[in-house]
């Protein structure tokens, strides 16, 4: 039985992994983490989750730390807010519990500090902006793609619904490190945050990323590469969390023997490429 510790127990994501993981034979909810004194304390996560009664009640992050070393978990997933991530992760391996990490929206900085507790602390780790296999092999396609359209102009678009805190997505940061990579740009210099004002005209370098906030869209993104008198659009549309949610359930089976002191990749979990 693979023991799970989920923090953002309450949030849209955290609760649909709760919800999926009760339907497993080979995982269990040990721990369900929220925002530090949280009024969820003491609630059943279960209930919360719409799960039925687990008999695991929700702990603020205060707690964090004698929750992992009373629950022993094999796993931790996050998914919450960037600089609460930045923290948990720092907890958990050090108390060698292997990661899943969804959030979204690291500066460079936190990102450096959670691969380093990683490697300091010999822990299994996936930490993908995007769990969903349609958006991994989407990732895979513009890697491919982008050399042979070297001279077209690439635009990012993403689209996500509006309690979305951090911008531009994730994915859409994932996306464009992946074109800037493959066309040997560096990606300090040729990104371009939206446009407003005299900007001036497009250089043939640069890429745009442009970000959408309406309604319940779930996730959209769209890489368009524009030429002179045709263009090609790339595009993946998530209909629902549930596609992020099987993704996070396989990186949570992979985890626990995947390579330690690594941070692996849903490519790796999910054996593409
Ligand atoms: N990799 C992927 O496939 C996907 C990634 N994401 C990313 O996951 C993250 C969460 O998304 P979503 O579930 O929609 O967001 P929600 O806001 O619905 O959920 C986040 C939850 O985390 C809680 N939280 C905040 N700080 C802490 C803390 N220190 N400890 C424990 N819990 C905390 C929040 O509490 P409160 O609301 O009270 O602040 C909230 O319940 C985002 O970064 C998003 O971009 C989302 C979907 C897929
Ligand atoms: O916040 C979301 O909802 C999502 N966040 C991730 C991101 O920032 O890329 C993944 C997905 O698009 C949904």
């Amino acid at each position: 039985m693979i023991k799970v510790a989920v923090t953002g127990a309450a949030g849209r994501m955290g609760s649909g992994i709760i919800r999926k993981i009760t339907e497993q034979e080979d995982m269990e909810v040990v721990a369900a983490i929220e925002i530090p004194n949280s009024p969820l304390a003491g609630k059943d996560a279960g209930v919360q989750a719409g799960a039925g009664e687990l008999g695991v009640e929700i702990v603020g992050s205060e707690k964090l730390e004698e929750t992992l070393k009373a629950t022993k978990p094999d796993v931790l997933v996050d998914f919450t807010i960037a600089p609460a991530a930045v923290e948990t992760i720092k907890t958990a391996t050090a108390c060698g519990v292997n990661i899943v990490v969804g959030t979204t929206g690291f500066t460079e900085e936190q990102m450096a500090s959670n691969i380093k507790n990683v490697e300091d602390n010999k822990v299994g780790a996936v930490i993908s902006s995007n769990m969903a296999i349609g958006v991994n092999v989407f990732f895979n396609t513009l890697k491919k793609l982008a050399p042979l359209l070297y001279d077209f102009d690439i635009e990012i678009i993403e689209a996500h619904h509006n309690q979305k805190k951090d911008a531009p997505s994730g994915t859409a940061m994932t996306a464009f490190e992946v074109i800037a990579e493959s066309l040997g740009r560096d990606p300090e210099e040729v990104g371009v945050y939206g446009r407003q004002g005299m900007v001036g005209k497009r250089t043939p370098e640069e890429i745009g990323i442009h970000a959408i906030r309406g309604g319940d869209i779930v996730g959209d993104h769209t890489v368009l590469f524009v030429g002179d008198g045709e263009r090609i659009e790339v595009k993946h549309q998530a209909h629902t969390r549930e596609v992020f949610i099987a993704g996070v359930i396989r990186a949570i089976r992979y985890v626990p023997t995947a390579e330690k002191g690594v941070v692996s990749s849903m490519n790796d979990v999910l054996g593409l490429e």
